[in-house]
């Protein structure tokens, strides 16, 4: 496959590695300096492109690539609010978009023990809370992972309405603490507090690959798919 790197920083690299060793060829590393360089590209120059640029950017790229007409696998967090406004261009361009939060398997997992433990938990006198741990340079806070985290137990517990990031604080919300660390690739702890235990659930990234290789394997996936996709619809899990 041809893809199109959008967003060229720790992830881009990580993810070219991975195309580059299971076949594919890079048609373009696209960042700040060189962004007029997409212009160039024919829709017919690319399969698919892959885009982890920054909160600020990445809805401007995502409706780039829907109007140019190539399928997008995005994993920049932080643009969300746009999240209604890409879906409708999607399905007026029909167009391929496929969007997640955390690519990794591992963390699919989680998203789905983490929604468990909720159930498990409803009705029971404890706290939720959750701590999430990243890199200094991440510009973004809570992290996407932490806030799909938050609504999966926003969906499955009754007594919490929504979240907090810290210090705010609220009764009936769950309380996100984002702490910003050296080089820490991406931790998250699920919380139940009570007079007398408490009860976490954790997931601890050691590195990239993880992201990464779920992002290029949702890029295999998507081209010839129209509409929006997530790893619900990749993962059989
Ligand atoms: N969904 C998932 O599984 C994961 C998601 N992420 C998310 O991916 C995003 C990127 O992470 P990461 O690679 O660590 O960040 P980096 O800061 O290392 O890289 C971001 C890159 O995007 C470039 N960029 C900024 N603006 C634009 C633009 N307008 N057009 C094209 N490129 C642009 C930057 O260029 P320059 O250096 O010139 O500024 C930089 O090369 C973050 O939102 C992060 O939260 C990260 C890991 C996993
Ligand atoms: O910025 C990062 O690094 C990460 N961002 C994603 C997020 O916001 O959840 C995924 C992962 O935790 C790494």
């Amino acid at each position: 496959m041809r893809i199109l790197l959008l967003g060229y920083g720790k992830m881009g690299k990580t993810i070219e590695q991975i195309a580059v060793d299971r076949g594919h060829s890079i048609v373009g590393k696209i960042d700040v300096q060189n962004r007029a360089d997409m212009d160039k590209l024919q829709t017919a120059d690319v399969d698919v492109a892959i885009e982890f640029s920054s909160p600020e950017s990445a809805f401007e790229n995502i409706i780039y690539c829907l109007k140019k007409g190539w399928p997008i696998v995005c994993g920049t967090t932080g643009w969300l609010d746009h999240r209604a406004e890409v879906e409708a261009l999607c399905k007026a361009q029909s167009g391929s978009f496929f969007y997640a939060s955390n690519y990794s398997i591992g963390v699919n997992l989680f998203f789905r023990l983490n929604r468990m433990l909720a159930r498990l938990m409803n009705g029971h006198e404890y706290q939720s809370s959750m701590t999430e741990v990243h890199h200094i340079h991440k510009l973004d806070a809570p992290s996407g992972t932490a806030i799909t985290l938050a609504e999966g137990i926003i969906e499955e517990m009754g007594n919490v309405d929504g979240w907090k990031l810290a210090p705010e604080n609220e009764e009936g919300y769950l309380q996100i603490l984002a702490e910003r660390r050296g080089e820490v690739p991406g931790t998250h702890i699920v919380r139940y507090e009570s007079e007398v235990d408490t009860i976490e659930i954790s997931h601890t990234a050691h590195n990239r690959q993880g992201f990464a290789l779920g992002a290029v394997v949702a890029a295999e996936w998507l081209p010839g798919k129209f509409g929006v996709f997530g790893m619900n619809d990749l993962l059989k899990i």
